[in-house]
């Protein structure tokens, strides 16, 4: 579905390489800097790479045409710019224009973007202008954007960073069902607990490499944990639920370069 080959993006990503397929949930963690976003950002086909390619159902994807992109990929950038003139439902219908050649769009297209504000939690800021939402409010209209965009690849670019608890779980919850629904799904996250409790597989960048790929468990070694997050931390299992948690018990100190 999506094939990384050998992609450098000048030195903020090298010699990337990496294959998704539908059906799964990836965790793209890695600490500040390392090339979360460049990544997505390429993987979206908003950035062209310095080398190497990203295909996307055997197309490379940076050298297609935006509408051809949105068809197929969703992508949430990490921010978005404060001052977009629209209301949540105009923007949200942003979403759906690929399917809507004439720019007019079709029942099926409003009935997704319904569906998508729904489960948002915005149908009463629909007519709201954009600019009048708290920063998680405006998180929830840009993910439900990409909801209704109804695409089988999504690319989220730390899509919980704003949300509350509620929503930071519902999300991920519903983004985890949208995979085992056959979609691929990958998240940029920070939060390495939630990347074991939702995530399938999980890669790991730091300083522009790949570092790690496999599930949560194989990659959140206390080596890796120490070397690329910096902190004193272990996998353990949950006695009651079974489940993979993390216990962190310190930041290890920078030292002056
Ligand atoms: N516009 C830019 N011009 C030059 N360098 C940039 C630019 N944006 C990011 N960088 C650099 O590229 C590297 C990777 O940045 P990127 O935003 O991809 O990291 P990230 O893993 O998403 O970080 P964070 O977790 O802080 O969001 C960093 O060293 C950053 O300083």
């Amino acid at each position: 579905m999506m094939d990384i080959r050998h992609l450098h993006y000048h030195h903020r990503l090298e010699d990337i390489c990496a294959a998704f397929g539908p059906g799964e949930m990836v965790g793209l963690v890695g600490p500040n800097g390392a090339g979360k976003s460049t990544l997505l950002r390429a993987m979206a086909g908003v950035l062209r790479p310095t080398g190497g390619v990203v295909q996307v159902m055997g197309e490379a994807i940076h050298a297609r045409e935006p509408r051809w992109r949105a068809r197929r990929v969703a992508y949430l950038p990490q921010f978005l710019p404060d001052d977009i003139p629209f209301t949540v439902r105009e923007f949200v219908e942003m979403g759906r224009y690929s399917h809507a050649p004439q720019g007019v769009l079709s029942r099926a297209d409003m009935a997704a973007v319904d569906e998508a504000l729904a489960v948002m939690g915005l149908v009463e800021h629909e007519d709201a202008p954009l600019a009048h939402l708290s920063g998680g409010e405006r998180q929830r209209a840009a993910i439900a954007r990409c909801l209704a965009q109804g695409a089988p690849i999504l690319l989220l670019d730390e899509p919980i960073a704003s949300l509350d608890i509620h929503y930071q779980l519902d999300i991920l919850a519903r983004l985890r069902a949208l995979a085992e629904d056959g979609r691929l799904v990958i998240i940029a996250l920070h939060h390495l607990e939630l990347a074991l409790a939702y995530c399938q597989r999980t890669i790991c960048l730091h300083r522009g490499r790949l570092v790690a790929d496999g599930s949560p468990g194989e990659v959140f070694t206390p080596a890796l944990l120490r070397d690329v997050f910096r902190v004193d931390a272990r996998p353990f299992r949950d006695p009651h639920s079974g489940a993979l948690r993390l216990s962190v018990s310190a930041a290890i100190p920078s030292t002056p370069e």
